[in-house]
């Protein structure tokens, strides 16, 4: 984790966010998705900034508005505070430059069709950075900075691993020199000692360029190493935001306790209550009335079905959305523990813990 971002320096930030799908078909009742729905946040420059929350919950919905690649049913963006909605077709291929994405499955985001060579080199074409021998020169630096070889740029996406393409995708997204990359789920579907290196690379990448980085996952311990502060998010919405080791130690929503406690970490705080998380996601095409989580929450109360909870500041500059936050800190959900972690997720996290050993021990990454 990066050394904590300087505060009031935003780079990007939502406002209020909604993307709604659906809505327009032939049924009597047509279907509204409410992917995301009503998000603010501001990204700091030069943090890692994470969106986590289970499958379905609107994170990547909310990555691509933030980048503009979907249009949002209403809210704002900003990037540099300039609303990024209403932008003219020059500052638009500014942002397609400075704000890039990569993506968790590296192989469907390359085209097969095109070699390594030129899909790294596409962006510095369309943006006009660099013709010829210039442009070629310039592959081959980038593809040594993502830890691949000059002679890489002849080859075709099928010849490389799941970790090679992934490297390929971020030397492409790194091309046009850009200030600030979302990774959705950057790292989830490759094998886990991939992972690590991929990890390492991407904030290399970050201190060595002053990248901001947003990491779009579900793995909590990729976030915890990662992120400087974390967004949790259920059913379209925020639940809690705050920086992240206050958020491992000491999660103040009953979601983001039930999280934590349900995908076990490394060292989790003996202070972290132990909630189970019960039952499937609801729909984000009928979300529960009030607070989203009140349907699985051990703490739930009449007003929780009732009223929705607004995203409140803490003392401490943490934000929480649940109406009995203060009351529920250290009274953990009293009776429910999580499951031991399955045989896969152990070997996972023996990994996880060797590969932070490393890290302690700071041994150089190996790109
Ligand atoms: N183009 C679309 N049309 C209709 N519904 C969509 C569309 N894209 C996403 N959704 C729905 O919006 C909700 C949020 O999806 P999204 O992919 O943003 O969630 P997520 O948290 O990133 O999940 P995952 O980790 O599984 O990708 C889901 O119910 C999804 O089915």
């Amino acid at each position: 984790m990066s050394a904590a971002a300087p505060r009031n320096d935003v780079i990007l930030e939502g406002i209020d966010l909604k993307k709604h799908f659906g809505g327009g078909g032939l049924l009597s009742t047509p279907t509204v998705v409410r992917a995301v729905d009503g998000v603010s946040l501001a990204v700091q420059r030069g943090e890692t900034f994470a969106i986590v929350g289970e499958s379905g919950c609107g994170k990547s919905t909310l990555g691509r508005l933030l980048l503009r690649l979907i249009e949002a049913t209403s809210g704002d963006v900003r990037y540099e505070g300039q609303s990024i909605l209403s932008l003219k077709p020059n500052d638009v291929r500014r942002l397609r430059r400075e704000l890039q994405i990569i993506f968790q499955d590296p192989f469907a985001s390359l085209n097969p069709r095109m070699n390594v060579g030129d899909i790294v080199g596409e962006p510095i074409w369309l943006h006009g950075l660099a013709k010829g021998s210039e442009r070629r020169d310039r592959v081959a630096e980038l593809l040594n900075t993502v830890g691949l070889r000059a002679a890489h740029a002849d080859r075709y996406p099928h010849e490389f691993s799941g970790g090679q393409r992934q490297r390929i995708g971020i030397a492409r997204a790194l091309a046009g020199d850009p200030k600030l990359i979302i990774g959705d789920e950057p790292v989830s579907a490759l094998d886990v000692s991939i992972q690590a290196q991929i990890i390492n690379l991407l904030e290399d990448l970050k201190e060595r360029f002053g990248l901001t980085l947003v990491i779009v996952a579900h793995d909590l311990a990729v976030i915890r190493h990662m992120s400087d502060r974390v967004a949790v998010m259920y059913l379209g919405q925020i639940m809690e935001l705050s920086e992240t080791d206050a958020l491992f130690d000491n999660p103040l929503h009953p979601y983001t306790q039930a999280l934590l406690a349900a995908i076990p970490v490394p060292s989790p705080s003996s202070r972290q209550p132990k909630v189970l998380l019960q039952g499937d996601i609801p729909s984000p095409a009928s979300p529960p009335s009030g607070c989203r989580f009140h349907t699985r929450c051990p703490h739930a109360r009449p007003v929780c079905s009732q009223q929705t909870p607004a995203l409140e500041a803490t003392p401490e500059g943490r934000r929480v959305a649940c109406h009995f936050w203060r009351e529920i800190q250290g009274a953990g959900a009293g009776s429910i523990t999580a499951p031991p972690p399955s045989p896969a997720l152990a070997k996972r996290l023996e990994l996880y813990r060797t590969w932070r050993e490393r890290q302690d021990n700071a041994v150089a990454p190996s790109l």
